[in-house]
């Protein structure tokens, strides 16, 4: 199958770093590709790179294309009428995503006003639909309310809900579960899946949660000081790692989880 997003030798710096160093990978329709790594990888440098939304001052070179439209060269104007539309985002910190004056209903009823040619009534509809599959509705959360009145974890449904609205091609979606209860998140992870199957959605996900790319990521890529150490489907990559990076990462995935490691861990990144 043709690949969704084709990425080829993509790099950001910064003005006196190297963040990422080249990355090539791609995601193919419905497929689900999970980026983990320790804190100051380069996971979200990689997400907002593709996204166009990198901080001040950091540059990307390479190529990114999505559906065959390289993402790297478009205009802020085009990158615009993407977003949302055939690329979407959901973001690590829920609070400044989300407008503080503006009732969580009408934040999602403005992705369709923006990116649709749907009736008001249509709109209505379609928001409800969305708080309801984001089990929002069902939490007594009304789309009259305002962000400040919900939960962490609210706040990132209703991230996801507009995320989703418009059926993205490519959803990023940067730690989105962090918040959430262990019965949201699989709620959560199965409104993806849903959308990977019958739109042909797919997922780039970042997390640190490496059951959770287990369980849900076809494929894997592990970064450490912005660059790949290891890639390939994750039932390899989790089941016979290569790199003793990735065997560490996993080794204290396994003792976060109540089991002693068998070695002792290596330190990365640290002075010796
Ligand atoms: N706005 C910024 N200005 C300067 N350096 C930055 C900025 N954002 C990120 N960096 C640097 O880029 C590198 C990668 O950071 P990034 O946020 O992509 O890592 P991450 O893997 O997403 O971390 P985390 O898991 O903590 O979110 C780090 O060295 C970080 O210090």
């Amino acid at each position: 199958m043709k690949a969704l997003l084709d990425v080829r030798a993509l790099k950001v710096r910064s003005h006196e770093h190297q963040i990422l160093h080249p990355l090539s990978f791609t995601i193919r329709p419905g497929e689900i590709l999970g980026v983990t790594g320790e804190s100051g990888s380069g996971k979200s440098t990689l997400a907002l790179a593709l996204m166009g939304l990198l901080p001040t001052g950091f540059r990307a070179c390479g190529n990114a294309a999505l559906q065959g439209t390289e993402l790297l060269s478009l205009s802020e104007h085009d990158l615009c009428r993407l977003r949302g539309k055939t690329l979407a985002m959901v973001f690590q910190e829920p609070m400044t995503a989300l407008n503080p004056t503006r009732a969580i209903g009408q934040q999602i009823a403005d992705t369709f006003r923006l990116h649709t040619v749907l009736s008001r009534s249509q709109i209505r509809a379609e928001t409800r639909t969305l708080l309801q599959q984001t089990d929002l509705l069902e939490a007594g959360v009304s789309e009259r309310a305002y962000p400040h009145q919900l939960s962490g974890g609210q706040r990132q449904r209703v991230l996801l809900a507009m995320a989703l609205a418009c059926r993205p091609s490519l959803l990023i979606a940067d730690e989105f579960t962090t918040a959430l209860d262990p019965q949201t998140r699989n709620a959560m992870m199965d409104l993806l899946r849903h959308h990977c199957d019958t739109h042909g959605m797919a997922v780039l996900m970042v997390s640190h949660d490496l059951g959770l790319i287990r369980r849900h990521a076809a494929h894997v890529l592990v970064l450490k000081d912005g660059a790949c150490v290891e890639q390939g489907s994750t039932s390899s990559v989790f089941d016979t790692p290569s790199h003793a990076y990735t065997q560490a990462l996993l080794a204290m995935s396994l003792h976060g989880a109540g089991r002693a490691p068998l070695t002792p861990l290596p330190v990365f990144g640290m002075p010796t």
